[in-house]
Parts: C-alpha cells; sequence; structure tokens
C-alpha cells in the first residue's frame, strides 16, 4: 500500500471511531439481549469475531446478554442418535428423548463453546440456562409439540448480579416446568422473554438471512406489526422466521425499545448495529 492511501486509511479509522462517540454515550449502562442463532454460529473464525465484539460491549460500559440457539447442532446430534425430528411452525416438536439430547447439546457443547470463546477475548462469561437460578419457568406451549416452553415466570435478579460483576451471562434456552419437567424453548421466544424481563433496551436476533423479506425477496429494512402479520398470513414469513417475527412483535409491544433481525455473517455485525449509522437486517417497531 502507498503511504498516501496508507493515511486515508488512519483517517478514515479515526474518523469512525470519533463518530462512534454518540451511540457510545447512547448505549452506556444499557441491557443489550443478543440471540446466537445456531445457524449464525458457523465457523470458528465468526465465533472469534462476534466474542470480540461482545467483550468490547461490555468493556465500554453496554450489558451484553447472550441467548443462544443450536438447532443444527441438535439435528446433528439426533442424526447420530437416530432420533427422527420434525418443526411445526418453526418449534420442534420435543419428546422425552428428543428433550434429553436438546438439554444435552444446548446446554452442553453449544453454550460451552460461546462462553470459551468470549473468555477466550478477555471477557468473563458464565453459562447458565433457563433453569438456573429460576431464570425462566414455563408452561407447555401446546399440548401438539411436546415439551416446547413457553416462559411463564421470569427471575432476571441473577442477570442483574452478574452485570454488577462484569460477568456476561450466556443463556441456554431451556426451561424448568411447575411439576419438574424441562422445557425446550424456541431460543427467540427465550430471548425475547429475557429481553422482557429486563426491560431491555435493545433485542438483536442474529441470524444467516439479511432480513426479513418480502414476496419479492428484498430485504424490509423497517416493519410495523401490521406489516408483519400481512407477511406471515401471506406465507411470506415461514419457518424459522416466524419465531423471530413473533418475539419480536411481543417484546416492543411490552416495553423493549426497538428489535432487530440482523445477518449474523457479516463481520462485527453487532458493533455495526450499535455503534453506527450503518445498521443492516430489518428493525420492528410497535
Ligand atoms: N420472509 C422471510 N425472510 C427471511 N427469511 C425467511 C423468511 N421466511 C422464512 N425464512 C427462513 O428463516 C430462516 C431463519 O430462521 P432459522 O433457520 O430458525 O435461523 P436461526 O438458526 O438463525 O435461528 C432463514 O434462513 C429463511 O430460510
Ligand atoms: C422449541 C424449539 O424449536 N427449540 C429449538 C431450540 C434451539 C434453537 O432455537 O436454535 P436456533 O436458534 O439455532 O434455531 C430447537 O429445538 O431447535
Amino acid at each position: 500500500m502507498k503511504k498516501q492511501d496508507m493515511n486515508r486509511d488512519w483517517i478514515a479509522t479515526a474518523e469512525t471511531l470519533s463518530s462512534a462517540l454518540p451511540y457510545l454515550q447512547r448505549y452506556d449502562g444499557a441491557i443489550v439481549v443478543i440471540k446466537l442463532g445456531g445457524h449464525a454460529m458457523g465457523s470458528d473464525e465468526a465465533m472469534e469475531t462476534f466474542a470480540r465484539d461482545i467483550v468490547l460491549m461490555r468493556q465500554v460500559g453496554v450489558n451484553p446478554v447472550i441467548v443462544h440457539g443450536g438447532g443444527p447442532m441438535i439435528n446433528a446430534m439426533l442424526d447420530k442418535l437416530q432420533i427422527q425430528s420434525e418443526f411445526v411452525d418453526g418449534k420442534r416438536v420435543t419428546d422425552q428423548a428428543t428433550m434429553e439430547v436438546v438439554e444435552m447439546v444446548l446446554s452442553g457443547v453449544v453454550n460451552k463453546r460461546i462462553v470459551q470463546a468470549i473468555n477466550a477475548q478477555g471477557g468473563r462469561a458464565v453459562g447458565l440456562s433457563g433453569k438456573d437460578a429460576n431464570l425462566i419457568t414455563c408452561d407447555q406451549a401446546n399440548a401438539k409439540l411436546g415439551f416446547v416452553g413457553a416462559p411463564v415466570q421470569m427471575e432476571p435478579q441473577v442477570l442483574h448480579d452478574l452485570f454488577e460483576k462484569d460477568i456476561i451471562p450466556v443463556i441456554a434456552p431451556i426451561g424448568a416446568g411447575r411439576a419438574g419437567e424441562t422445557f425446550n424453548i424456541n431460543g427467540d421466544t427465550a430471548a425475547g422473554a429475557i429481553a422482557t424481563a429486563l426491560n431491555a433496551d435493545r433485542l438483536l436476533l442474529l441470524t444467516d438471512v439479511s432480513g426479513v423479506k418480502d414476496a419479492t425477496g428484498e430485504v424490509v429494512t423497517e416493519l410495523k406489526a401490521a406489516d408483519v402479520e400481512r407477511l406471515t398470513a401471506e406465507g411470506v414469513i415461514a419457518g424459522g422466521m416466524i419465531p423471530k417475527t413473533e418475539t419480536a412483535l411481543e417484546a416492543v409491544r411490552s416495553g423493549v425499545r426497538a428489535c432487530t433481525i440482523v445477518d449474523g455473517r457479516v463481520k462485527n455485525a453487532v458493533l455495526l448495529e450499535l455503534f453506527t449509522d450503518h445498521g443492516a437486517g430489518s428493525m420492528i417497531r410497535a
């Protein structure tokens, strides 16, 4: 690179850092819930960049909370064990045997991979599930889905305790039932319930598409409740996008300031979303 070009690069970097100031001020002390979908976890390199972004957020005074999915990792383990699995409206039909695999995969390898990645970047992450400290109590969502949980009672105090100690919570979407059952919660649903219970400033749902697409395949950058309802009725919002948009609507209706469905494949997606004008994806407002 020529010296002149290098200087231009440095100036651009300094300008980017400087223009982040109002955003850093806005989000100082804010609670930001980030749902990391199984499809967005990708390579070790992508995980490392994500973890670095989270540690940076904590460093500048944001309280990040990670809620993760892991659908593809659950599928791989169910395949190995030759257990069939099906989805209804983006939610896995969960019998007792499936539930055991879901808990093992989510609370085990998936949760610890994220915890380890954050800690490797100099953060202090602690992994937990909705069972810990009564964080999420569930009822059965729908008899046809088996052990799929709908969060009915939240005790988020443990998360405030962790924020005070500069610890980043990493949460597996598993809930306890009132009769001692274990429930499988869709990751988006769990993230929404946690964001609502914390009265979070932002909810970011990271996934593997560039946002919510309309019938022509174009990403819609801003959606209101009526747009979501129409696109769902038309079948344009389908599959795994249904729990995301449902969650986004519920969260913004119950006080979360904004919910964005973000393309987790974009490098530094969460930093771009919070600290620049270049947020990508679809923002849902009440
Ligand atoms: N209207 C839509 N816009 C974008 N994606 C959609 C839409 N309808 C369905 N989808 C599907 O939803 C998927 C995202 O959900 P999912 O696979 O559960 O992601 P994750 O693992 O990140 O939670 C996309 O990959 C896409 O196939
Ligand atoms: C009830 C239900 O569907 N639970 C999900 C939990 C994991 C998840 O949500 O993973 P992604 O975010 O990667 O899709 C499942 O069993 O796959």
